[in-house]
């Protein structure tokens, strides 16, 4: 079988659940937090330094490495995992929220979007189509539909025409993808408006995919908001399929994502805040440059098993960051994944063992001190 998805707990509680995503490279253990590589590497970490921290999966971008190195480049070093020699699974985005976020004007017209590449204004034309088939290409275990993620406040007439568009998409993603060893996640979009959040889940359901991406979120909504479409979409994604939250998140998002029945998360913040020095422990965040660390001879986090915190001391990392030294904005990445790592690994055995709860309570205790 190259693609299941097995729940092998359900905490009667929360309903958070752990499972088994088994792909064609390998069984990703579930609920799991997918560091971000969009460019085909998780910034400033070797895969040998993502396999010591145990990262199981990670992403990369359709539309980055469409762009520059283009996927003929890629198909001819073997794929994605050849070409960046990461041999675990891998998920690509479609392209659907950087083409948005990231190129310069962009044109959506029924059949795709025209947009200027952000590297040298060049213009492109990204259809579902064409964002299928470079995912195909790139050969990732997981591919998402080519979606329309709207910003955020946006009034329903405007939310409602995005959800009519994402669904005409993903049918003609589902339509053209052939790949039987890559799942094809549908997206449901539908800003924070509940009937048109439940529309889109239903009639993505009726298309039959593998597994439900929840787009359109980690976009400048609350947390309560966040929360609300969360709990409300639950219930309506088929239990036995893999429910992904796109750029969450946050340690709190991720617990409480679990909380609401979430089983994937992403997001960039592990490797960016690492990059600027801003470190998330089990107590809470803190950047290292502050003065109260120049003489603390402590790790980062005393709960933490990575190689930050077992070899180096807080006073030496502000050090390092505050001269601009690569390996400071190295062990803070590393250090940040491995949390979030960990925090993923810790809920799934908590949830195994039927004191999810407890576990939510306990985090949420710590975290909220901020005493480091
Ligand atoms: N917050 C996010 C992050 C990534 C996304 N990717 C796609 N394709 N669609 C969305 O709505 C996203 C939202
Ligand atoms: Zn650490």
């Amino acid at each position: 079988m190259m693609f299941e998805f097995r729940v092998q707990a359900v905490c009667p509680e929360t309903g958070a659940r752990a499972g088994e995503l088994v792909t064609p490279h390998g069984i990703i253990e579930t609920p799991v937090f997918m560091p971000v590589g969009t460019r085909a590497t998780v910034k400033a970490m070797s895969p040998r330094e993502m396999e010591e921290i145990e990262a199981q999966i990670v992403l990369s971008n359709t539309y980055h490495l469409y762009l520059r190195p283009g996927v003929e480049l890629i198909e001819k070093a073997g794929g994605l995992h050849r070409f960046m020699n990461w041999h675990r699974p891998i998920l690509t985005d479609s392209g659907g929220f950087q083409v948005f976020s990231l190129s310069g004007i962009n044109r959506i017209k029924e059949d795709g979007v025209e947009f200027s590449s952000h590297l040298d204004g060049s213009r492109h034309f990204m259809t579902p189509e064409l964002a299928t088939r470079v995912q195909e290409g790139l050969g990732s275990d997981i591919a998402m539909c080519f979606d329309q993620c709207v910003e955020l406040p946006c009034d329903e007439e405007t939310a409602r025409k995005s959800v009519e568009r994402t669904l005409r998409w993903a049918r003609r993603c589902k339509e053209v993808h052939r790949r039987d060893d890559q799942a094809l996640f549908g997206i449901v979009q539908g800003a924070l408006f509940d009937d048109l959040r439940k529309d889109c889940a239903r009639e993505l359901i009726a298309m039959d995919f593998p597994g439900y991406s929840i787009g359109g979120l980690s976009v400048g909504e609350s947390h309560d908001e966040m929360y609300r479409i969360l709990d409300l979409l639950n219930p309506i994604l088929p239990q036995e399929k893999p429910r992904y939250l796109m750029g969450v998140g946050f340690p709190t998002n991720l617990v409480e994502g679990v909380a609401r029945g979430v089983d994937m998360f992403d997001c960039v913040l592990p490797t960016r805040n690492g990059r600027n020095g801003t470190l998330l422990t089990s107590r809470g965040k803190f950047n290292i440059k502050h003065s109260r660390f120049e003489e603390d001879w402590g790790p980062i986090d005393p709960d933490c098993d990575c190689y930050a915190c077992r070899e180096f001391s807080k006073a030496y990392i502000r050090h390092l960051y505050r001269s601009g030294e690569m390996l400071g904005a190295r062990l803070c990445s590393w250090h940040n994944l491995r949390y979030l790592i960990s925090l993923m690994k810790g809920a799934r055995e908590a949830i195994l063992e039927g004191r999810f709860p407890q576990f939510r309570d306990r985090f949420h205790e710590l975290f909220s001190t901020g005493k480091v």
